[in-house]
């Protein structure tokens, strides 16, 4: 698709059919193309009218009689495969359809749209669209896009792929603002034929692109999409993602708490973080962010030296870095000595740095001082807050020299330096004209979303995108589809492959389960044990703090009259010792339709029920995945010792629930849900204090079914594709 797609941006020559000076797609198309200088020739086609935008029109493809590289289809729907028709029969292979009605609109248009990528198919043609703006090639001035482009047009390593239309122009209204170039913006429309993850492909191999920034309503194939962020990864291009709209997770997880956790959102936040793609929540962030990618690429680590002109707005810098998890470190002596000497004796020599007012009498002392804080060994990067000119001066000579100083200077500074203007607010002609004769770099706009684009590149310039693992061994199980395992079973199962379980004894009577406590000694927990029960307290089956004898017969004889009281009869209790102190944790396996197992961690009772403390992953998991997981956990310090808990041992702690995870992936494909609720960690001591296992309804059928006992039972054995699902 890559060499097609170079033929599609790069044609040399482009006819517009339907053109018609009653649209005005069409005059923006033309427009477009003559004023952002297209070098190739552009042909109008009209069967109506011999002069559309006082240009002589073609009555057909056919009639122009010269080679066309690339067809803009603007007829009505049901004309659109007969342009094709005829395209294609004058071996013309590259189309963008801006017509709509297609797809979109229902089962009708979807039956149009697959006539036209069958045709394309068989005809090896590539079409983008139908329904969709075009694309803008602004490396090569070749703008077939159906909306205005205002001028300036400007070129850069910014590679843009929308699922929106109209959002198309204001991405690019606001990178024109910010001075952001662009190399290629693509409106995906319907994506018939070629898909985001085709252009994403497209810009990893495309030497004008450096940075790839997403619009995406969804993600359409999670596969390719992560084939291709980790070959972005590879390549050191920075995939940033503006991710919106969500949907629910399949329904056959609800029988565990974690499907509540998990919301479709929260998995793209997980995937995303896997595949190394930063995700951005507005238009703005996903420009600002691009931009500074596009300027400084990768930053070695968190610690900022920050160099500004206001003490107010070094401490907004300051509030806003803690959010976004940069430091700020104090600077090294020789710094300050440094520093001092060139500073106004008013001004305190400290990180952020406010260099005060007197900028205006010596318009030097900011680029002086960013060039001592950047010499400093303790910082990763320098944050200089300053603005381009807003206000056109009646002599601009100086203007014009302070800022190639700084500029310089920035050019050679030891680390990484990011420009973040006050405000946002739009450059201004003047400001456009300093940057271009000066090479004064990037300024990402306001505080705000300046420190939101520093965060975004110092945490992308830290993560790994690691290759998928190999797969897992996977291990055959005999479940009945839709089949719940209650905590007798599922805890037994877990047991036996490794995981620490607290011990249990099944009780049939009251005798037994009176002999059980003994063994395990005072005091004890009883609990209802039958098939397919999920959640045993909501029915009363569940008593804690037994102390004697007499607490376990009653307690036994409750428990099963609450179940026959639900309908449920011959059950029996499950009796264990009572774990006393450490902290409760909840780790939770769902499977998310798109992006296949999650694992969920939070800390137990209130944290999680009530604020939803809650960190995901995608399977597999680490021990080090898990233990970033639990660090975001805003109950953490309870982990590691706050009020007066014992701190637990946290890598064997992450090793546990990395290894429930894994036992999770090699269950396969009929797993619908795992969950250890608690999961009890007490200083080194770690143990699952109850566990759940749900079965998906069993379109995963591997060996063929056989008639069991209340159902279908399925052999879930998978032999491959048991590693991080959508690999
Ligand atoms: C911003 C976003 O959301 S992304 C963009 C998504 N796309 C859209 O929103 C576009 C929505 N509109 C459409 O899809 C419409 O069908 C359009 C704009 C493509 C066409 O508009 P219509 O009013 O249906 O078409 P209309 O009948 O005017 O035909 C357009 C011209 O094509 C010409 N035409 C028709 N058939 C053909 C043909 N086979 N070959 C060449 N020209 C043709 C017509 O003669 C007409 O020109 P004229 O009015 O000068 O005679």
């Amino acid at each position: 698709m890559t060499r097609s797609l170079r033929e599609l941006f790069r044609p040399a020559s482009i006819a517009l059919v339907g053109a018609t000076d009653k649209s005005g797609w069409s005059l923006s198309t033309f427009d477009n193309l003559r004023n952002h200088l297209f070098a190739g020739k552009v042909y109008l086609v009209n069967p109506r009218t011999e002069v559309v935008h006082g240009e002589p029109a073609h009555r057909s493809l056919s009639a122009i009689g010269e080679p066309v590289d690339l067809v803009y289809v603007m007829v009505p729907t049901t004309a659109v495969l007969s342009v094709l028709r005829e395209g294609a029969e004058l071996g013309i292979r590259n189309y963008v359809v801006l017509t709509a009605g297609f797809g979109e609109t229902g089962p009708a248009g979807k039956r149009l749209e697959d006539e036209v990528v069958a045709f394309a198919t068989e005809h090896g043609l590539t079409v983008l669209g139908p329904n969709g703006n075009g694309y803008i090639n602004a490396a090569g001035s070749t703008t077939p896009y159906g909306l205005p482009i205002p001028a300036p047009l400007l070129s850069g390593p910014v590679g843009v792929v929308l699922q929106s239309g109209a959002l198309a122009s204001s991405v690019l209204a606001f990178a024109q603002a910010r001075n952001v170039g662009l190399s290629l913006l693509t409106s995906m429309g319907n994506e018939a034929m070629v898909s985001v993850t085709d252009v994403m492909s497209y810009l990893v191999d495309d030497p004008d692109t450096s940075v790839i920034a997403l619009f995406l309503e969804s993600v359409r194939h999670p596969e390719e999409f992560a084939r291709v962020c980790r070959r972005a990864a590879r390549a050191g291009k920075p995939v940033v993602a503006l991710k919106i709209g969500t949907s629910a997770l399949a329904s056959n997880t609800a029988q565990a708490h974690t499907g509540a956790l998990v919301g479709d959102d929260r998995v793209i936040d997980a995937a995303f973080r896997r595949l190394g793609v930063v995700r951005v929540h507005s238009l703005e962030d996903l420009i600002i962010t691009a931009g500074l990618f596009a300027e400084v690429r990768r930053v070695g680590g968190p610690r900022l030296g920050v160099v500004t002109p206001s003490g107010g707005a070094s401490e907004i810098i300051a509030d806003r870095a803690e959010q976004e998890g940069l430091e700020l470190p104090a600077f090294a002596p020789e710094t300050v000595d440094r520093l001092e000497a060139i500073v106004p004796d008013f001004a305190t020599v400290q990180n952020p740095l406010d260099v005060t007012g007197y900028v205006v009498v010596d318009r030097t002392l900011l680029g002086r001082a960013l060039e001592v804080v950047a010499d400093d060994p303790g910082i990763d990067a320098v944050l200089l807050l300053n603005d381009l000119p807003r206000v056109t001066p009646a002599d601009p000579s100086v203007t014009l020299t302070v800022a190639g100083a700084t500029a310089e200077r920035i050019r050679r500074a030891r680390v990484p330096v990011v420009v973040v203007s006050n405000v946002l607010a739009d450059i201004t002609e003047f400001g456009r004209y300093v940057q271009g004769q000066t090479g004064f770099p990037y300024v990402a706009g306001g505080i705000e979303h300046g420190m939101t684009a520093i965060g975004n590149v110092v945490r992308w310039s830290a993560n790994v995108v690691t290759e998928p693992p190999g797969s897992l061994s996977p291990l055959p199980v005999a479940a009945v589809p839709g089949e719940v395992w209650a905590e007798h079973r599922a805890a037994r199962f877990l047991a036996g492959h490794g995981i620490p379980v607290v011990p249990a004894e099944q009780a049939a009577d009251e005798a037994e389960a009176v002999a059980a406590a003994g063994r395990f000694g005072y005091p004890v927990v009883l609990k209802a044990a039958a098939e397919g029960l999920g959640h045993k307290s909501d029915l009363g089956g569940v008593r804690l703090d037994l102390t004697g004898p007499d607490d376990v017969r009653a307690a036994h004889r409750e428990v099963i009259g609450a179940l026959s009281a639900h309908g449920i009869t011959g059950a029996a209790t499950l009796v264990q010792p009572q774990r006393r102190g450490g902290v409760e944790l909840l780790v939770g396996v769902v499977r998310d339709p798109a992006w296949g197992l999650t694992l969920a961690v939070g800390l137990g009772g209130v944290w999680v029920e009530v604020l939803r403390d809650s960190a995901l992953r995608l399977l597999p998991v680490t021990p080090d995945d898990v233990r970033g997981a639990l660090a975001e956990l805003r109950g953490h310090g309870l982990l590691t010792g706050a009020r007066g808990t014992r701190p637990a041992d946290l890598r064997r702690l992450s090793e546990v629930i990395a290894s429930i995870g894994d036992l999770a992936l090699r269950l396969g494909p009929g797993l619908a849900a795992l969950e250890v609720n608690p999961l009890l960690v007490n200083g080194p001591e770690v143990e699952a204090l109850d566990a759940l296992i749900t079965w998906s309804w069993g379109h995963h059928r591997r060996r063929g079914p056989s008639k069991g006992r209340g159902g279908w039972w399925v052999v879930v054995e998978e032999t491959r594709g048991m590693g991080a699902g959508p690999e």
